[in-house]
């Protein structure tokens, strides 16, 4: 017969009177980890106490009693084909399982062979809306978020309110750029290709491991992925940011929404996670970004004439100055390691970094991309080549900012030669260093976060929050229509 190495959690509530063999609480504290046990379903016999039919052969992993309901956590191999297993294993429901220690005969067969593990891969992004009407929600729930608008703690409850009105008054802008991409972002359908390329990588290296995208504001959310992770009964995670630098707003976000799902949750407190923070320095990356960078320059006339211009996405300065965010070093030091792997195959063109796509009426991190492409037209640079450095994607803001606007910009300035850098997107040298990023983070996989049962419960208040709502809506109203502050949203530049 075919096998299968699965995991799975039985749980079985003890019925009053029931006669069910060594299924009472004495048996399974008893029950040494790591002991091989047979699993007989009631449910796949004729009669009430009439089971037994043997289901499989399973790893106690773990056990738990208590007065009313033990909990067993075993592990395969169960046999693929057999429905009642499967349904065993996807079921919630409390089945009756009767367990009974065998002798080494009965047990061991040696075609079947026990793996333990369950991998998943959640791919982390930022999501983009797919239609024009998607724009205006997708900007509430990016504006919703606290690691992007950044309110003092007295001021938090005004956060949906002005993210309300900052969608509201963004949106125009920003479907005027999705439109002009062809009415949405790319960026489900890339980052869905990127992870189906990073599965079949890992195959390639003989990990088997589903790959689930999580994105942060539009859909597939990574609340759906956690659902999805849930249900496959994983049982080791890797969580990989697609972002190769960390910030406060991209990564330490996506990861904080992570870690208040998991802290809710009893399976996934105690689910091994390892979590790549970032991964701007890996060799793989810096080659394959080297390689893009080596082809475009390739296509001018004057290949070592080039300015090389990496434009980031730009974050407030208050991140890196009050925050600590360390996005503006790691972008520094990326760019150092790229120079360094294209000098070392004897390129060495001019470069420069600034930081693009501001929003709003603070200030971001300097150079801005479009004040530098002006003063190099002006200094006579003729031949520049962008690089988009922050994301590995295409997306609105290389497609239409890079592409359109800023290109338009360099050319009305003097630059006569203008090239741009595509995202690494499926490039397979960048594929398979991700691929082995995973593989190199699996062995640190622990438990995120201590579950919520652990913790105190957080007091919720719905009066006192209504209250506050109200009074921060109207408050944000008045302070959010000044014409300054409307300008400063409706508008990139300022
Ligand atoms: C590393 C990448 C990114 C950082 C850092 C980042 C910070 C950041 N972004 C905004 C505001 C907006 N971002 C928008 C789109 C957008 N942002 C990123 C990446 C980073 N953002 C991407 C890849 C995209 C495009 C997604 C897509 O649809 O393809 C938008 C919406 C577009 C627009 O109106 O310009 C806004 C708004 C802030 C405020 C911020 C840091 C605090
Ligand atoms: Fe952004």
């Amino acid at each position: 017969m075919e096998t299968a190495s699965l995991s799975g959690v039985l749980s079985y509530t003890k019925l009053p009177g029931s006669s069910l063999c060594n299924s009472d609480d004495r048996f399974w504290s008893s029950v040494p980890r790591g002991r091989r046990i047979a699993c007989f379903s009631r449910q796949s016999s004729n009669g009430f106490n009439g089971f037994h039919k043997p289901l499989s052969k399973a790893l106690v992993i773990s056990n738990s009693c208590s007065k009313t309901r033990n909990h067993a956590v075993l592990k395969g191999p169960f046999f693929r084909d057999d429905p009642i297993q499967k349904k065993i294993l996807n079921s919630e429901a409390n089945w009756s399982v009767g367990v009974c220690t065998l002798g080494e005969n009965v047990v061991e067969s040696h075609h079947v062979h026990v793996t333990d593990e369950k991998i998943g891969v959640l791919l982390l992004n930022l999501g983009g809306p797919e239609t024009l009407q998607d724009v205006q929600p997708f900007l509430y729930n990016l504006f919703a978020d606290p690691d992007i608008i950044r309110l003092p703690r007295l001021f938090k409850f005004l956060q949906r309110p002005l993210a309300k009105l900052i969608s509201v008054l963004r949106a125009p802008k920003s479907k005027e750029g999705y439109a002009a991409i062809g009415g949405g972002s790319p960026l489900r359908k890339i980052t869905d290709e990127q992870a189906n390329a990073i599965r079949m990588a890992l195959e390639a290296k003989n990990v088997n491991a589903n790959v689930y995208v999580g994105m942060r504001y539009w859909y597939p959310f990574t609340e759906e992925a956690i659902e999805q992770i849930k249900r496959d009964r994983i049982t080791k995670l890797v969580v990989l940011p697609l972002y190769p630098q960390f910030s406060i707003s991209t990564t330490g976000s996506s990861v904080r929404v992570l870690q208040d799902i998991f802290r809710e949750d009893a399976y996934l407190s105690r689910l091994p996670v390892s979590v790549i923070l970032s991964w701007y320095q890996r060799q793989g990356y810096i080659s394959s970004m080297a390689d893009l960078i080596n082809e475009e320059l390739e296509k001018f006339a004057k290949p070592e004439e080039v300015m090389i211009f990496f434009s980031a996405h730009g974050v407030p300065l208050s991140y890196v100055e009050d925050a600590g965010d360390p996005y503006k070093d790691q972008m520094e030091e990326c760019i150092y390691l790229i120079m360094q792997e294209l000098k070392a195959r004897g390129i060495a063109n001019d470069h420069t970094l600034a930081y693009q796509s501001r929003v709003g009426p603070v200030q971001w991190l300097k150079p801005y991309t479009d004040e530098v492409l002006v003063e190099l037209g002006q200094k006579g640079v003729k031949s520049l080549l962008a690089v988009p450095i922050s994301f590995v994607s295409e997306h609105i803001e290389t497609l239409e900012e890079i592409d359109m606007e800023y290109k338009h910009l360099a050319l009305e300035s003097g630059i006569e030669n203008w090239g741009r850098v595509p995202a690494l997107g499926c490039t397979s040298s960048f594929i398979t260093d991700l691929a082995d990023a995973v593989v190199e983070a699996l062995p640190s996989a622990k438990a995120l976060s201590a579950s919520r049962e652990d913790t105190e419960e957080l007091e919720y208040d719905p009066m006192r929050y209504l209250v506050k709502l109200f009074f921060g809506s109207i408050l944000a109203f008045f302070l959010l229509l000044t014409p300054s502050v409307v300008h400063a949203f409706r508008n990139h530049i300022f």
